[in-house]
């Protein structure tokens, strides 16, 4: 048989590093291909060759037997190749089939495309409603609408990068099933994943990449997830651990925090309150855009509010901005790492200084201190295995995981008497994501408070002491997270999304 899509000696160098080196592997019709590999390790970069983003130094590509190097997105469709981006380029004020006839070439009539999208979702269950303004969607309706628009190009082959992150336990059910009906109709489909039980579960084939060569394929459902990151990273994987500890006095607390969103896309917080004490781990489970960001945005001092209902310490903060905030020792890390916890046309030093400015002392008498500030990034690189060339490089060159360890890691070298993170381990690969919850374990071991805000539910119960769950805004009363069943979980998550469940 031929293969659909036949890589051979693909190579591409960046500056200070090859971010694939002679990459060569077949994708047969039908096949759920999974990429594998740590954080930094290619697998981006690959596909955005087979998509004609990124054109290879080196290399052929040949799809069904046809020689094949698309110049950029455009002909790379054409031929037959769609993808399904990690971020979404969507428009909030539009309606779904306003976006998908955006990105058409010759749109039809708005009935007929309406028709149309009716008629993908059905086929393939993937429930939406082509009149809804965008801005009105879950993560997970949203990922449906760029599914689709890939779907009515007709696809040969369809690549996927990281699409379960943003997704609850059933929307990840729904896309499984979607996926094996177009692998079984012929599609194949190239899956970037760190989620290894998943990709146990759907894959047939996997390829897997280390510093930018291919080391290894394997059949996923013929061996351990234990066995593919050992693959991946060339050793064993630990487990995070902590030693028993009684929490200590209250650093943090939020108190009857009522807050109307400003945005009309947004989630109002409804008397939110809690606390969290020296020592301990709360987690804040829920699925994304149940206010996650607005609670983040009122802990941070991004967005004020009556001094009271925020307290560090004892000390009404809530009016404090988030500079005033971090010299007190209350720092954040918010979940969108390029834009809004990283400036990414900005080094990864001028990005030290963004957040360490005053506890890590970066300036003296009014002018930076470049060197402490290159050698607080360096640190950063080191303690957290930040892969780069080295901290004069953009933030935007970092992979995605990359960027997220050099976030996580800012925050946490300089000493937070309370930390707050949103999603810590986004896109990070198995080993790194290990890493980072014991970094946040040992900061609470040492006297901090530490929140998690994340939608991995095994990720809050490893971690947590207490958990409790946001839900249109309201946050469920904690309870120790020892113990907690998923039923429990569910039940505390109860009716937080409009899941609009499909008969599987
Ligand atoms: N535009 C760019 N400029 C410079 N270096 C880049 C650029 N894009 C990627 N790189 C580098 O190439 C290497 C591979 O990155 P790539 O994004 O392909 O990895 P990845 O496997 O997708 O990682 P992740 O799982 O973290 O998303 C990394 O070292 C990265 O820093």
């Amino acid at each position: 048989m031929t293969a659909l899509l036949d890589i051979e000696g693909l190579t591409k160098a960046y500056p200070g590093v090859v971010a694939n080196d002679d990459v060569s592997f077949s994708i047969q019709p039908g096949e759920v291909h999974a990429l594998l590999g740590e954080n930094g390790a290619g697998k981006s970069t690959l596909v955005k060759m087979i998509y004609g983003l990124v054109t290879p130094d080196r290399g052929t590509m040949r799809l069904r037997g046809a020689p094949y190097a698309p110049p950029e997105p455009r002909a790379a469709r054409a031929a037959g190749v769609a993808m399904v981006f990690q971020h979404f380029s969507l428009f909030e004020a539009l309606s779904v089939a306003e976006n998908i006839a955006l990105g058409m070439e010759n749109p039809p009539k708005p009935r007929d495309l309406a028709a149309r999208i009716r008629e993908v979702s059905e086929t393939y269950g993937l429930p939406l409603d082509p009149f809804r303004l965008v801005g009105d969607l879950s993560a997970g309706e949203r990922q449906r609408v760029e599914i689709i628009r890939c779907l009515l190009q007709d696809p040969k082959l369809l690549i996927m990068d990281e699409p379960t992150s943003v997704l609850t336990p059933q929307e990840v059910e729904i896309l499984f099933h979607t996926l094996r009906k177009l692998a079984a109709e012929g599609t194949a489909i190239l899956y970037i994943s760190h989620k290894l039980e998943e990709i146990r579960a759907l894959c047939d084939a996997a390829t897997i990449l280390r510093t930018g060569k291919k080391v290894s394929t394997c059949t996923p459902r013929e061996v351990t997830a234990a066995h593919m990151a050992e693959l991946m990273v060339g050793k064993s994987l630990s487990v995070p651990a902590r030693d028993a500890h009684e929490p200590g006095a209250v650093l943090l607390a939020v108190a009857g925090l009522s807050l109307s969103s400003g945005s009309p896309f947004g989630t109002s917080l409804r008397d939110v309150t809690f606390e969290v004490r020296a020592g301990e781990v709360l987690g804040i489970g829920g699925v994304a855009g149940n206010g996650q960001d607005e609670l983040l945005a009122v802990l941070s001092g991004e967005t004020p509010v009556a001094g009271g209902a925020v307290t560090l310490k004892g000390v009404a903060v809530g009016t404090l901005g988030p500079n005033a905030r971090r010299e007190r020792g209350l720092l954040c890390a918010p979940e969108e790492r390029l834009g809004h916890a990283a400036a990414p046309d900005m080094s990864l030093t001028e990005n030290a200084l963004l957040t360490g400015r005053k506890r890590k002392a970066l300036e003296s008498r009014g002018f930076v201190d470049w060197r402490r500030t290159r050698d607080f990034a360096e640190d950063i690189i080191a303690r957290f295995d930040v892969r780069t060339p080295g901290p004069g490089v953009a933030a935007r060159a970092l992979s995605g995981g990359n960027l997220q360890k050099f976030v996580i890691g800012r925050e946490i070298l300089q000493d937070p008497t309370v930390l707050v993170v949103n999603q810590p381990t986004w896109g990070v690969d198995a080993s790194a994501a290990a890493a980072i919850r014991q970094a946040l374990l040992d900061l609470a071991q040492k006297g901090a408070a530490v929140i998690v805000i994340s939608q991995d539910l095994d990720e809050l119960l490893e971690i947590s002491d207490r958990f409790c769950a946001l839900n249109e805004g309201r946050l469920s009363p904690p309870r120790p997270a020892r113990g907690l069943s998923m039923e429990d979980i569910g039940l505390m998550l109860g009716g937080a999304h409009d899941m609009h469940e499909v008969a599987l």
